[in-house]
């Protein structure tokens, strides 16, 4: 593994797994903000994100609420690009996009404002799992003529049963197996 992500690697160790209705959902700080997360995991998470996006010609990243806010933010001050962050509460924006995002144990309304036909932009998340959520925000940014980049996540659940067919880039790729976050190799 890249050197990099080790306070990554290191931190999942041990993480939780709960039931949420049948769905073994692992608690991090990457993804829930707890346990608490750390500031060497973030520089690590954003260090790895510009190792391997090339961010050169971008003009913003679009992060969904709420998780993936912290790394957009800690991206952002790495390279100085804004970010936008998608929303799950409406604004009423004539410009206001809206979406439905389903997850494997929750769904919601997203609204995009903020991005603007042409603007390139990066989608940046902590997880993907059933790829719900990116394919919702992805649909909304097509309809606003936004030139999609590239997708990162921190972490790619293996074992989500997904059929998203877009590229997408993860740091690390993780399945919780027996009750236990693992990470692949
Ligand atoms: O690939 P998927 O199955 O869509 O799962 C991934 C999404 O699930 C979580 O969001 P959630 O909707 O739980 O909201 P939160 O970020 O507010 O916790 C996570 O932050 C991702 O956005
Ligand atoms: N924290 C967390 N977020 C998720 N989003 C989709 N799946 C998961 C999961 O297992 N854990």
């Amino acid at each position: 593994m890249d050197s990099t992500l080790e306070p990554l690697a290191r931190s999942l160790r041990d993480a939780p797994v709960v039931d949420r209705d049948g769905y073994h959902y692992f608690v991090h700080g990457v993804t829930d903000g707890i346990p608490p997360v750390e500031p060497d995991v973030l520089r690590a998470i954003a260090t790895g994100i510009r190792d391997r996006i090339d961010l050169a010609e971008v003009d913003k990243l679009v992060a969904p609420e709420a998780m993936g806010i912290h790394h957009a933010t800690a991206l952002s001050l790495a390279t100085d690009l804004p970010f936008v962050v998608v929303r799950k509460r409406a604004y009423g924006f004539p410009e206001e996009i809206v979406v439905r995002g389903e997850t494997g144990y929750s769904e919601s309304d997203l609204y995009l404002n903020g991005v603007d036909a042409g603007d390139r932009v990066v989608l940046v998340d902590d997880v993907l799992s059933s790829g719900g959520t990116i394919e919702a925000v992805c649909d909304a940014l097509e309809e606003c003529g936004a030139d999609l980049q590239d997708i990162v996540v921190v972490l790619r659940r293996v074992d989500g049963d997904h059929d998203l067919d877009r590229p997408v880039t993860s740091l690390l790729d993780v399945r919780v197996e027996d009750g236990e976050l693992v990470i692949v190799d």
